[in-house]
């Protein structure tokens, strides 16, 4: 519940439309109750009188039709308003997670899967953003209803009223809070569990060509088939004590019904009730049972809000390994890389130790050196998506933690090993480093080296590349990439790997054309390759943590 409370600013930003839903499902519950109620004194009542002569129909049959059309209308309006703050609070969600989300990538903890990553961006946020519409709202309406029949009993029948109104309330709030306590364990075995199985899924089918060729596919779908098992056993468990709950509560309704019907019938006997009155307080009482029915359902999906509530803050409020400053420095103009005594590793021996290094605006460097040696994690510095644990990095004379992460992410731009193809156009690939016309687009093609590909290809700029890039070659991508960072406005750029999956023609033509293309920026190009001469300034070797 306390996970589920760090989220409550978020289910206020909704209050209006929630306690219309709120008040909305009162009138329904009211209106359907005070329709059984009245059928019940009105069948009796009919009954009761000779041949109906002396009984006035009108009022009681209008009754039960302003009844039954305040109860459709009502829960109409209810699922509109409810549904509409639902889906305004899942934007919100989504919105707060991305923002707490981006400060915090990479994530520092690095066993978090993709998958589990994606089902955490999804499937959590879904049933966090339904607690309020399956959960809270009927809890809260089924009170009131029970609080109000209650009354009304006390008036009119007050030997039952006790009786109704504790296993009203036993029902309303002991149920769902034992099942809530006891549920806890499956709640969170279901979370995980279909966590699991969304990152088996997303593993079978980004690794489906490995697992094919190495003859594996048949173990991995075993894996998926184990992982299934185990969610359907945790749905399983979740499911059997909803409906131990739901036994227990038509229990209370039964006990509640026939103990008031006992009482009621005494007090019948001694004139105390009218025969059409006990009839129509019973069949309301029933009524009111159905509010219950409803909560039980809903507190296995509370359970599973609140285990989703918790991985979600657990992301949130991860520290974010870099923070912007309060009072952000000036951006410099002056773009010279100045790294002095910098350490930095991830907990255990430093990956760079006391390294010293200045790079001057427009210069092209190299970095080589063995693999594991530290290269990529220089780059991470530069772009300070972390800090160095010791030492200073400056841009222009500004230490990086006096600017914005945002200015520096405009001087300097990334070519990662990693980085994506998104599955759009070559046009919208290009345009995520900035809007850009067609001629722009084009001379950045040309410089990546890849434009007479695109210029072949029938739909040219507007080709759609597929997911991750599948519809061109893994060279011609990371062309593409290049072309994207070139056409960025940056005045740094880094490149992680840029020729791995080249040939070497290709690998010494790449390096030539951004030698080429990036004069007057500064580049600094991590690479395996070795380098055609001319084509860099200079060429360093980082090895033991230091640079050489
Ligand atoms: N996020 C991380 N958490 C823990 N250790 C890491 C992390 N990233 C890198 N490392 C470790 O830091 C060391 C340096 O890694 P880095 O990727 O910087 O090397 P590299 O020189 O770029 O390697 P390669 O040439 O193979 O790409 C390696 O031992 C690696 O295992």
């Amino acid at each position: 519940m306390k996970a589920l409370l760090a989220f409550r600013s978020l289910f206020l930003s909704q209050a209006k439309g929630f306690t219309l839903a709120l008040l909305l499902s009162l009138v329904t519950l009211a209106a359907g109750i005070a329709l059984l109620g009245t059928s019940g004194w009105f069948i009796t009542s009919a009954a009761l009188t000779t041949a109906g002569l002396a009984f006035n129909l009108f009022v009681p049959s209008s009754l039960v039709r302003g009844f039954s059309f305040i109860r459709i209308l009502a829960r109409y309006g209810e699922r509109l308003s409810g549904h509409d703050a639902t889906l305004r609070l899942l934007s919100g969600l989504r919105g707060w997670l991305f923002a707490r989300l981006f400060p915090r990538l990479p994530l520092a903890d690095r066993s978090l899967r993709h998958g589990d990553l994606v089902s955490r961006l999804t499937s959590d946020v879904d049933a966090l953003d339904t607690a309020f519409l399956v959960a809270i709202g009927p809890i809260a309406a089924a009170l009131v209803i029970g609080a109000a029949l209650t009354a009304v009993l006390a008036w009119l029948l007050p030997g039952a009223a006790w009786l109704y109104g504790f296993c009203f309330g036993a029902a309303v709030l002991v149920v769902p809070s034992g099942l809530t306590l006891l549920s806890r364990a499956a709640g969170n075995a279901v979370v995980r569990r279909a966590a699991d199985a969304r990152a088996a899924v997303l593993d079978g089918i980004e690794g489906h060509d490995d697992l094919t060729v190495f003859g594996v596919l048949g173990t991995a779908q075993a894996g998926f088939a184990t992982t299934s098992q185990h969610l359907a056993a945790a749905r399983g468990r979740l499911s059997t004590l909803t409906a131990l709950a739901g036994f227990a509560v038509q229990a209370l309704a039964a006990l509640a019904l026939a103990g008031s019907l006992w009482l009621g019938l005494t007090a019948f006997a001694a004139g105390a009730v009218e025969g059409p009155v006990l009839a129509g307080l019973l069949l309301a009482m029933a009524g009111s049972f159905e509010a219950t029915s409803t909560i039980v359902r809903s507190v296995g999906k509370l359970t599973t809000a609140m285990a989703a509530a918790e991985r979600l803050t657990t992301i949130a409020e991860a520290p974010p390994a870099v923070l912007d400053p309060a009072v952000p420095a000036p951006v410099p103009a002056d773009t010279t890389i100045v790294l002095a005594d910098v350490t930095f590793g991830y907990g255990g021996p430093p990956v760079l130790d006391s390294l010293d290094l200045t790079v001057t605006p427009g210069e092209h460097i190299a970095i080589t050196g063995p693999s594991g040696s530290g290269k990529s994690s220089l780059l991470t510095l530069l772009l300070r998506l972390a800090d160095p644990q010791a030492g200073r990095i400056t841009l222009g004379g500004t230490a990086l933690p006096a600017l914005l992460q945002a200015d520096i992410h405009a001087r300097v731009a990334l070519l990662s090993q990693h980085s994506p193809l998104f599955n759009d156009t070559i046009r919208a690939n290009l345009c995520v480093a900035r809007d850009a016309d067609d001629d722009a687009l084009w001379a950045a093609l040309a410089d990546a080296g890849i434009a007479d590909f695109v210029r072949a290809l029938p739909a040219g700029l507007d080709t759609m590349v597929g997911e991750g890039g599948r519809t061109v070659s893994v060279g011609q991508a990371r062309r593409l990439c290049l072309a994207r960072v070139l056409l960025s406005s940056a005045q740094i750029l880094l490149l992680d790997e840029p020729t791995a999956a080249l040939d070497r023609p290709a690998e010494v033509a790449f390096f030539e054309t951004l030698h080429q293309a990036a004069q007057g920026r500064t580049v600094i190009v991590v690479t395996h390759a070795t380098i055609p001469d001319g084509t860099v300034n200079r060429v360093l070797t980082l090895r033991n943590g230091m640079l050489a």
